[in-house]
């Protein structure tokens, strides 16, 4: 709280002509938080295990296998979208309208989105908070970096001043208000020092729990020595990001919930599986000019119509579309 209170009386002094407006100094009080779904699966499971969703098909899936929630990846939009990497190239609008279409294809799981930093300042994180949330999105991660950023696995990241990334998450905190929205703070501090950098990140999660997240990231530990000091040291609800040849060893849910973890995302999985799948499959098309000895790595016709619920569409054509003279309508 102490140093919630610091950064409040710093950005209230009256030397700092930014800020010398009274409801200004208000605006920055952090909003009282609201009990989510993300809050209630927690509650229930302990644990919550989140599988990367980069477009409506692969949600469908991750729904259908049983996942309780999902989490659209920064990293495997930009991949799936754009074909280019998590390198500060994707923009709030098409992440939030992927999240429209995710969405709507798991509409029984609720789908954290990936905010990067906001798509800007503390204005830019309230309308990329307000943009995710009409799209349906039961949550987002927002981040500590400077735009534009990269994946937290990979060098040369910078990151902004501990107080600025504070009051964007007081800012996207009041624009949430009384929505079904949890909000994860994540810090990319620890990638600043091999001394420091693990200490800051703790701080800085510390710092932006104060200010109104709902869970805190600090992202790219190295080790399980790193992970149970980040259980151990920060503040309510801790998020473990799971990347498959990232810098952080693999662990399953309930290891991490040992070590005082909630939310563990496994953004790229479903991104790897399915390139994989394609890189293999298609090598082999090209050698040989045809999928017939390969069949068994494809899903089959009726497999994939019944995965995207073919069967109904069929019903509701008889139902609305077979009219002759618009008499034998079947209600
Ligand atoms: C979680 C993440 O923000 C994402 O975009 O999926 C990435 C992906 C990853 O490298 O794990 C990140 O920056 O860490
Ligand atoms: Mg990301």
């Amino acid at each position: 709280m102490a140093a919630m209170m610091s950064m409040q009386v710093a950005l209230q002094s009256p030397t700092n002509p930014t800020f010398r407006r009274r409801d200004r100094n208000a605006a920055l009080r952090p909003a009282a938080k609201m009990s989510t779904r993300i809050h209630r699966l927690i509650e229930e499971q302990g644990v919550v295990l989140m599988p990367g969703c980069y477009d409506a098909l692969s949600a469908a899936i991750v729904q259908k296998s049983g996942f309780s929630a999902g989490f659209i990846s920064g990293y495997a939009l930009s991949a799936s979208l754009l074909g280019k990497p998590d390198f500060g190239l994707l923009t709030p609008p098409e992440m939030a309208e992927t999240a429209r279409f995710v969405c709507a294809a798991a509409p029984l799981i609720p789908i954290i989105a990936d905010a990067d930093t906001g798509g800007g300042n503390a204005l830019n994180v309230q309308r990329t908070v307000q943009d995710l949330i009409a799209a349906g999105a039961a949550g987002c991660f927002l981040e500590d970096q400077a735009w534009p950023k990269k994946c937290g696995h990979m060098h040369g990241k910078q990151i902004i001043p501990a107080e600025e990334h504070a009051a964007k998450i007081a800012a996207a905190r009041h624009a949430i208000g009384n929505s079904d929205f949890f909000l994860v703070a994540r810090t990319d501090a620890r990638a600043t020092s091999a001394k420091t950098g693990l200490s800051d990140a703790i701080s800085r999660a510390n710092l932006y729990m104060e200010a109104g997240a709902d869970a805190c990231f600090v992202e790219a530990p190295r080790d399980d020595d790193e992970l149970k000091e980040i259980g151990k040291q920060t503040r309510g609800y801790r998020v473990c990001n799971m990347l498959e040849g990232g810098v952080t060893p693999l662990h399953t849910p309930q290891e991490l919930k040992a070590m005082g973890f909630h939310l563990v995302v496994h953004p790229l999985t479903t991104l790897y599986a399915s390139a994989r799948a394609m890189i293999d499959v298609l090598k082999e098309l090209k050698e040989k000019g045809s999928t017939r000895d390969q069949l068994d790595k494809l899903a089959t016709f009726e497999e994939f119509n019944q995965l995207i619920g073919l069967e109904s569409w069929f019903e509701l054509e008889a139902r609305y579309c077979n009219m002759k003279s618009g008499v034998n309508v079947v209600l």
